[in-house]
């Protein structure tokens, strides 16, 4: 059993605390209590996490004289839309939701970034509360206050810079999680390694022929990569610099993701392989040799995930397409892909500029 954490995060906008740990819900208690006023508790659940979850759940809430208030959906990325958000808007309505009670997401990524948005413009801002389920959004997701939804231009591409008033990423969530889902969330932890923490990598790296996605040993690194990110959301919330860091192997994720045959793709898996992609660019522009690719492929294939395009679910990919989604991404400004790139293992920076015509053509190598 893992130890209780509380990692603060305080960004411009608002400071809240990640708990983090087994009993982190519990902890939660009297927190719960007075960030919903009115005795109940709005909550946004990802059905298929909270099957194994309510009891204790409802439990914890009753304790704090809350009385739940579901509303239910499947997670997954189809929730990251248009319909979804309208229906999630239309619900918080019937409820009479007020600004100063909040919104509990309970799930993923996928909902926690849907769930944000929604707390993001009901009545211009109520608040909100993420419960992450997922590895994914307990290291990642459910920190720093970016939502959002998809839309057929691609991913996240209409959302908000939201902060939660309290994260609560209880272990205990992580036992029903099913083994693909928790090497997706490894890969946003190897991340954080490789973009600016070479001992989280390198502790990453020496766990040798052990488990890697066993809880006893992922519990001190969720607690790493929420100090890491919350670091960054501190000295930069909105992404005018130092944040656009955090997408490291995303320009190519994204792209994946929006060209993956349906449901077939997740999103960790899909940064996986981005990750080794853009180490790989770095090699092949001259910026470092060959062994931080190969080191992170060895780190994350370990895990079972994926870390060439060829064996990406979701494929055959496509390099012309892939390099139009890069053009549509979020980083870009004036000419040119904006890539987070790598000097070496923790060294990565952020490298605008790129031709469309020589990313498509390092693509063609990979496919
Ligand atoms: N806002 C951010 O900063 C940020 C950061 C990283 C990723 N993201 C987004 O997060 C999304 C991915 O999130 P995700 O990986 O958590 O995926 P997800 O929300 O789709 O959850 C993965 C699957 O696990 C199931 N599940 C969730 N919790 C469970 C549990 N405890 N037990 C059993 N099953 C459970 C869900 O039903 C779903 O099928 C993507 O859309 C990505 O773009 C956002
Ligand atoms: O928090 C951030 O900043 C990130 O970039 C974290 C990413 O892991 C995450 O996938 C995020 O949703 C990507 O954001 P986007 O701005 O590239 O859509
Ligand atoms: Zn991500």
């Amino acid at each position: 059993m893992s130890e209780l954490f509380r990692i603060p995060v305080k960004a411009a906008s608002r400071a809240y605390d990640v708990l983090a740990g087994a009993g982190a819900l519990e902890a939660a208690g009297a927190s719960l209590a007075r960030l919903c006023p009115r005795g109940r508790a709005v909550i946004l659940a990802d059905a298929a996490a909270l099957a194994g979850h309510r009891a204790r759940l409802e439990s914890v809430l009753a304790g704090a004289g809350l009385t739940p208030d579901f509303i239910l959906l499947d997670g997954g990325e189809g929730v990251k839309s248009w319909d979804a958000l309208r229906i999630v808007m239309d619900a918080l309505l019937d409820r009479e939701m007020a600004r100063n009670e909040c919104l509990i997401a309970f799930g993923g990524g996928t909902v926690g970034d849907l769930a944000g948005f929604a707390a993001s413009i009901m009545k211009r801002g109520c608040g909100f509360i993420q419960m992450p389920t997922t590895l994914l959004a307990q290291v990642d997701s459910s920190v720093g206050g970016k939502t959002g939804i998809n839309t057929r231009h691609g991913k996240n591409l209409v959302g908000s810079f939201y902060q939660p008033d309290l994260v609560i990423a209880d272990s205990g969530f992580l036992e029903s999680l099913p083994r693909r889902e928790l090497a997706a969330g490894y890969a946003e932890i190897v991340k954080a390694g490789l973009i600016a923490d070479k001992p989280l990598f390198e502790r990453l790296e020496a766990g040798g022929s052990g488990d890697p996605l066993a809880l006893g040993r992922l519990a001190a690194f969720i607690a790493d990569a929420v100090r890491f990110k919350a670091r960054i959301v501190a000295e930069d919330e909105r992404e005018a610099g130092v944040r656009a860091l955090l997408n490291l192997g995303h320009t190519f994720a994204h792209a994946f993701e929006a060209d993956a045959s349906k449901g077939a793709l997740i999103h960790g898996e899909a940064v996986a392989c981005g990750i080794v992609m853009a180490l790989k660019f770095s090699a092949r522009l001259g910026l470092c040799g060959p062994d931080g690719a190969e080191r992170a492929a060895a780190v994350l294939g370990r895990a079972g995930l994926p870390v060439s395009i060829r064996d990406l679910p979701g494929g055959p990919y496509d390099p012309a397409s892939l390099t139009a989604r890069m053009g549509q991404d979020k980083k870009n400004a004036g000419s040119g892909i904006t890539l987070v790139l790598a000097r070496g293992v923790g060294e990565a920076f952020i490298s605008p500029g790129h031709d469309p015509a020589q990313i498509n053509a390092f693509l063609e190598g990979e496919v």
